[in-house]
């Protein structure tokens, strides 16, 4: 595979690509010029993953290849493809799919437009595109929802959650839930999130392989899906599963494979999702039986617990004022969503919590245990404010590089690298006219990587996010968790405690081969050691 290697990285883009302000060479080569029309990459179809989609170049003989000035193109092209003598283990860890999107930014620009059946699609690698596009957004957003989940719901005749929502449905749903999960109200689960802490810490402890040298330990992304089920699931519902303890139960294992499963059938269920199902294939039935399954499980512990809520409410009367209420009981006691509603919508808060969190973490763990320096100085700044005492809500502000850490983790590896939009009406953006009904792509993962918006961006280097040292980037250089009234309702969960009880080691055993599973995923296992401290 061909590496991308950073100084070529940086002619290709201000040779060629410096995008919006339209004086790019795109722009200025392109016959029809200023504000009409952005460039056309035709797809090459039968492509699983619709985010990464390898066009054929070849066909690409639209206005992109027969309006470019020949010599600039091909220079273009073939620096951003030629450096296959980087072996730097950066660039090694980036998934193919997101090389692919690399790529195809750096040939095409900033902003270009693909098509895609009947589709059109505007790909965007630009900050102050992709904050046009956030403030100019509507009154309800319209983020295009995974087709295959909306197919499910369909079948079943249910009406989603708020990851699929649109219109009204998506905004009741939205001022109802949101609220409760601020990072004040999660405050309040702070101890209880603690314990959870505590019973993940004795966990890894008792899964590491000591006795035969490694101190691996098995399966580690999907321990960090089960602690983060187990975290949610208690601030939701109140409530612990069980994740956590020495013996799974089965029920518990099957929701979580089930989970799985459906994240990865519906990877597969990205592009023509409808075919798979009008033809009923493998990866179609597997995601119907997976969501059936999570559904099963799922909808026994909300229902259970809607019933509890319900007598508190009618027995207690409604909670006074600053009263801590915890999430389920405030829903229910707004009487806005009928408990179908609350059920789809406390499942699809699930969906969007617990892989996205454990993929962010586990990428964190790796590249602490990779950057040893990083590590020593977070474990010293923990140790000063903790010392063996837990964190509790206000402790944050003052464990500045570990948010640094945080930060840095998800400008390298967003676990959503890519954001989109449905425009609901004709819109114009970094004066291109897009119609309505078009997807608009940001690709949060090629600005990232983009050095005219990182100096050293393959770097792990928290230390740009600390004060003295700010990123000059602008400030919508970084949104991986979106922005505006459409944004993550979710908050991002302390290690502090891991690090207060182990020290993490980069493994020499193997490296991470992060891939997009939906999300960006660094592989089931990963070559961290966890050293008692
Ligand atoms: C590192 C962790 C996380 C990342 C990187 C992340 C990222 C994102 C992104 C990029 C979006 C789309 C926002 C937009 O369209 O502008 C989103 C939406 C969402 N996230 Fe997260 N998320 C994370 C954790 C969580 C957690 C912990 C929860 C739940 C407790 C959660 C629940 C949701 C929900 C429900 C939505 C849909 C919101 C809506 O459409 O109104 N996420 N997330």
């Amino acid at each position: 595979m061909a590496m991308i290697s950073t100084s070529q990285t940086t002619d290709c883009h201000t040779s060629t690509h410096s995008t919006s302000q339209n004086n790019d060479c795109h722009t200025s080569t392109h016959s029809t010029p200023e504000t009409t029309d952005c460039h056309t990459s035709n797809q090459s179809s039968q492509n699983t993953d619709c985010y990464t989609s390898t066009h054929s170049t070849s066909q690409n003989n639209d206005c992109h290849t027969s309006t470019h000035s020949t010599p600039e193109t091909t220079d273009c092209h073939t620096s951003t493809h030629s450096t296959s003598q980087n072996t730097d283990c950066h660039t090694s860890t980036q998934s193919t799919s997101q090389l692919n999107a690399l790529r195809r930014h750096q040939e095409y620009g900033k902003i270009f437009r693909e098509q895609f059946g009947s589709q059109y699609n505007v790909l965007v690698s630009d900050p102050a595109l992709m904050e046009e596009i956030l403030r100019t957004e509507g009154k309800f957003p319209s983020r295009p929802p995974y087709e295959s989940w909306v197919l499910y719901s369909n079948l079943r005749h249910r009406r989603g959650g708020l990851m699929t929502a649109q219109n009204e449905y998506w905004k009741k749903s939205r001022s109802t839930l949101a609220v409760r999960l601020r990072p004040k109200a999660v405050c309040d689960y702070v101890p209880g999130m603690n314990q959870v802490c505590e019973d993940f810490v004795e966990r890894i402890a008792y899964l590491k392989d000591d006795t035969g040298g490694t101190h691996l330990v098995p399966h580690l992304l999907n321990e960090l899906n089960k602690f983060f089920m187990e975290t949610i699931v208690f601030v939701m519902l109140n409530k612990r599963l069980g994740c956590l303890d020495k013996n799974v139960s089965g029920q518990v294992n099957g929701f979580i494979q089930a989970i799985a499963t459906m994240f990865l059938t519906g990877h597969q269920l990205m592009v023509f999702a409808r075919f798979h199902q009008m033809l009923r294939t493998r990866p179609w039935r597997d995601h119907v039986k997976s969501w059936d399954q999570i559904y099963e499980f799922a909808a026994q512990h909300v229902n259970q617990r809607i019933d509890e809520v319900s007598t508190e409410l009618e027995t207690g009367g409604p909670p006074l004022e600053g009263e801590h209420v915890d999430f389920l009981k405030y829903v229910v006691g707004t009487r806005q969503l009928t408990r179908e509603e609350i059920v789809d919508n406390v499942i699809e808060v699930f969906m969007g919590g617990i892989d996205t969190t454990a993929n962010a973490t586990a990428f964190l763990f790796y590249l602490l245990s990779k950057h040893e320096s990083v590590q020593t100085r977070l474990v010293a700044e923990i140790d000063s404010l903790l010392g063996k005492r837990q964190a509790d809500s206000s402790d944050l502000q003052q464990l500045p590089l570990l948010k640094a850490c945080v930060k840095e983790t998800l400008r390298l590896f967003p676990p959503i690298p890519i954001n989109a939009r449905t425009t609901t009406e004709d819109v114009a953006i970094g004066g291109y006219h897009i119609p309505k009904n078009t997807i608009l792509m940001m690709n949060l993962y090629v600005v990232s990587r983009d050095e005219t918006v990182f100096p050293e961006p393959d770097e792990f280097r928290p230390d740009r996010w600390l004060r003295g040292e700010e990123t000059s980037a602008h400030p919508f250089s970084l949104i991986p968790f979106g922005f505006g009234t459409r944004s993550c309702v979710g908050e991002f969960g302390a290690v502090s405690l891991v690090l207060q009880h182990f020290r993490l080691q980069k493994s020499d055993l193997f490296d991470i081969k992060p891939s997009v599973r939906t999300q960006l995923t660094p592989g089931p296992e990963l070559p961290v050691m966890f050293v008692q401290r």
